[in-house]
């Protein structure tokens, strides 16, 4: 059994799965006559040719810890964004897209601890665990790909692949 170390979430760190949008750090111009900071283009929205972008809420019960991590998913035709709307901490589990097959190392999957006034952008075909919210009914303002096609791939790992992640 392996129990990954939740290491906290900076842009640096998370550059191989996708953007952190948080303000903290992060350069802005202003507009408004002056009166707002501007953080541009933290993050991008991508989609294939026939995919709309959309914005939804996730409202998420937490998961009981420590939590098996038994599968990842991804998304292969478009980009998904986390944005906490209680500025509550929340966990990811991830790892990168690889050679793009159905397929999974365990050594390369990561975990990385959100604090509430960070959001996660998800890149085309990142692997990630579903939504892991630490307080009950969180929720999370989603940007994310709604169109043709199945973008929701699901991997599971084989049984002897024991990932374990637990709160300190
Ligand atoms: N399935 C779905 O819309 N949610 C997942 O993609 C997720 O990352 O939580
Ligand atoms: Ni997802």
């Amino acid at each position: 059994m392996k129990t990954l170390k939740i290491e906290p979430l900076t842009k640096e760190a998370f550059a191989p799965f996708g953007d952190v949008i948080e303000s903290e750090g992060r350069d802005y111009f202003m507009i408004n006559n002056g009166s707002t900071q501007r953080y541009h283009k933290l993050g991008e929205v991508q989609l294939d040719e026939q995919g709309q972008g959309i914005i939804s809420i996730f409202r998420a019960e937490t998961l009981e810890y420590p939590l098996q991590i038994k599968m990842l998913e991804r998304h292969p035709f478009g980009s998904q964004s986390f944005i906490p709307l209680f500025g509550r901490e929340f966990l990811l589990v991830v790892a990168p897209v690889g050679d793009g097959s159905m397929n999974i190392d365990p050594s390369t999957v990561r975990a990385f601890r959100a604090t509430g006034r960070q959001g996660v952008n998800y890149h085309r075909g990142v692997w990630h665990h579903p939504i892991m919210a630490l307080h009950n009914n969180d929720e999370f303002l989603v940007v994310d790909r709604s169109g043709p096609g199945n973008n929701c791939d699901e991997f599971f790992f084989d049984e002897s692949v024991q990932l374990t992640v637990e709160l300190d």
